[in-house]
């Protein structure tokens, strides 16, 4: 089954909303791309200008963080709702950064992945290994007991909607990319869980992305592994040459 390829931005906390919605006029031109999914992952303060800007372009929004709760007293978090009424289709839910600097567990993060799809969201799942695992060959354990935390209870219908965004900690932002023989690896272990968790439809069906100093100059070697069937870009999503990997 051919999976539709999905190349998203994470742009962290970066871009003033000025600033964001001069971003979406640069790449704007750059992105146009049918056959892909382009979404920007945006902070939250972001999510309305940049609304407004993509309005009749392919690019899909998509946020960084949300709570678990509808509303309520909660200072400083935003809700499902929230996004879903602001034109949010994707929602980022356990980045490195929020699990290891914000301390996010995967009981919270199961309980985001749940909260996502019934608010009708759809989740871009972050795994991935530290250097030190890495080292110690213990990483593939290691990201298969995330997944499995990670989807308790969620059903095979949604996780044929899942985007799983493989992302080795030790490649985010540090200019070292997995080659595109270690990130094929994994992303095939991640298929596997995923088989064994529910059944071969299902694991053809999940959207397995890459994530780690993917840039114009590596993209295309990484997005032509059989199971990266994407990317989740940081730095360079907030260059043009966002619009090169697109066109990967
Ligand atoms: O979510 C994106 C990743 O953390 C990758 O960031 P990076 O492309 O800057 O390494």
């Amino acid at each position: 089954m051919a999976r539709r390829r999905i190349i998203a931005g994470n742009w962290k906390m970066n871009m003033t909303p000025s600033q964001a919605v001069e971003l979406c006029a640069t790449l704007k031109d750059l992105v146009k791309n049918d056959d892909v999914d382009v979404v920007y992952c945006v902070p939250a303060i972001d999510i309305v200008p940049v609304a407004e800007a993509i309005k009749g372009t392919n690019v899909k929004l998509g946020a960084e963080n949300f709570y678990i709760e509808d509303k309520g007293a909660f200072t400083g978090e935003i809700s499902a709702p929230m996004l879903k009424d602001a034109g949010v289709e994707y929602i980022i839910i356990g980045h490195s950064e929020r699990r290891d600097i914000f301390g996010e567990n995967d009981i919270l993060i199961n309980a985001k992945v749940k909260k996502a799809f019934a608010a009708g969201l759809k989740p871009i799942l972050c795994c991935g290994e530290s250097l030190a695992l890495r080292k110690a060959g213990t990483y593939k354990e290691w990201i298969a007991r995330q997944i499995k935390w990670d989807l308790t209870d969620v059903t095979a219908d949604q996780v044929k909607e899942l985007v799983i965004a493989y992302e080795p900690i030790w490649a985010i932002g540090t200019g070292e990319t997995a080659t595109a023989d270690q990130a094929q690896e994994v992303c095939k272990m991640i298929r596997d869980v995923i088989a064994e968790m529910y059944d071969a439809p299902t694991a053809e069906a999940v959207r397995i992305q890459y994530g780690g100093s993917m840039n114009a100059g590596n993209a295309a070697e990484l997005l032509s592994k059989d199971d990266i069937d994407g990317g989740l870009i940081g730095g360079a999503a907030l260059k043009p040459d966002f619009g090169k990997i697109v066109n990967a």
